[in-house]
């Protein structure tokens, strides 16, 4: 993947219609993610494969209070090389340049990470505009995304203001994520909806829909310090809109789930889910990721387990 490539979503005008008209069915959003995780669209003698594919869809996250330089540099040398040489060369991908696709960090250690990842394809992304509750004056925000790009990051993972949409001040919601686009510049734009705190579909898919429309390059679930992050009814609702923004506009926009994905197995659930309801587009870095801190980790037991029949312990895949 070269840095920065596909052609971006420039976003349109606020159309109120395309918001007044979306429904949703929480009751059969609901059913529908139910049967996602049963239906083996992804059969074992093909996981394998499609867990090294999840690898390179993983903006490999931290986002602690005790973050440090040091843990940092651990996390970028692991999005280089995130499975261990014996267990490519087991798997048959010995020469693969297999990395994450980005690396996503606090402001504070961008400079780190960005001379960790000299010379890779690898993203660095950078939470911002007052991550993860979004509160703090929106000047602070804007100037929060301009200092990060300066930094180095090519993509900017924003919080929306929460308000906007329990007021359904959708233009509000519109002029703020729009600010930010232009605040970034040549950097990516990802809206992190908070989902978790929206309180229905309704409203997850109604601010899906602006955040598109304001010109994000993706939009993402959740900032992983909600109570409840990433979920399959929020995701189908989600990606449902993006369906529909593509519909509309011709822009595709991508999909970022974050936030309590730690298992392999839910993983692929993911990616069985994209390919469904989305196609082959979205299982490509520049149109999805998972946002994961310790997904990586579980991935790598499941393959060190496909290619042993052993499982070793959790710690000796650990991330940080
Ligand atoms: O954006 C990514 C999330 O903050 C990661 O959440 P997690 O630590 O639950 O994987």
């Amino acid at each position: 993947m070269t840095k920065q490539t596909m052609n971006r979503n420039p976003g349109t005008e606020l159309n109120l219609a395309w918001i007044n008209n979306i429904q949703t069915n929480t009751s059969a959003t609901e059913r529908r993610a139910a049967t996602l995780g049963t239906r083996r669209s992804i059969k074992k003698d093909h996981q394998a494969a499609w867990l090294i594919k999840a690898i390179g869809l993983i903006d490999l996250t931290t986002l602690a209070g005790d973050d440090t330089e040091q843990r940092v540099r651990r996390l970028c040398a692991k999005a280089k090389n995130p499975l261990r040489q014996d267990l490519k060369d087991a798997l048959g991908i010995g020469d693969m340049n297999l990395t994450t696709a980005a690396v996503c960090v606090y402001h504070d250690m961008l400079a780190t990470a960005h001379k960790a990842l000299e010379g890779t394809d690898i993203h660095l992304a950078a939470v911002s505009t007052g991550f993860p509750a979004g509160l703090t004056p929106h000047e602070l925000k804007v100037a929060e995304i301009k200092a990060s790009v300066a930094a180095g990051a090519d993509e900017i993972d924003v919080v929306i203001t929460r308000k906007h949409v329990f007021k359904q001040d959708w233009q509000a919601l519109y002029d703020e994520v729009k600010e930010y686009r232009e605040a970034c510049g040549g950097a990516h734009l990802k809206t992190i909806l908070a989902t978790g705190e929206l309180a229905t579909l309704r409203n997850v898919a109604k601010a899906s829909m602006v955040c598109m429309m304001a010109g994000a390059d993706f939009i993402k679930t959740s900032t992983g310090k909600e109570s409840v992050n990433a979920t399959l009814p929020v995701s189908l609702t989600m990606i449902r809109q993006i369906r529909n923004y593509l519909h509309l506009t011709g822009f595709k926009v991508g999909y970022k789930p974050a936030g309590g994905i730690s298992k392999a197995k839910d993983a692929l659930v993911y990616l069985s889910m994209m390919k469904e309801e989305l196609g082959n587009d979205w299982l490509e870095p520049e149109l999805f990721r998972f946002g994961a801190s310790s997904l990586l980790g579980d991935i790598e037991r499941q393959l060190e387990h496909h290619v042993t029949g052993h499982y070793s312990a959790a710690h000796r895949h650990a991330m940080g």
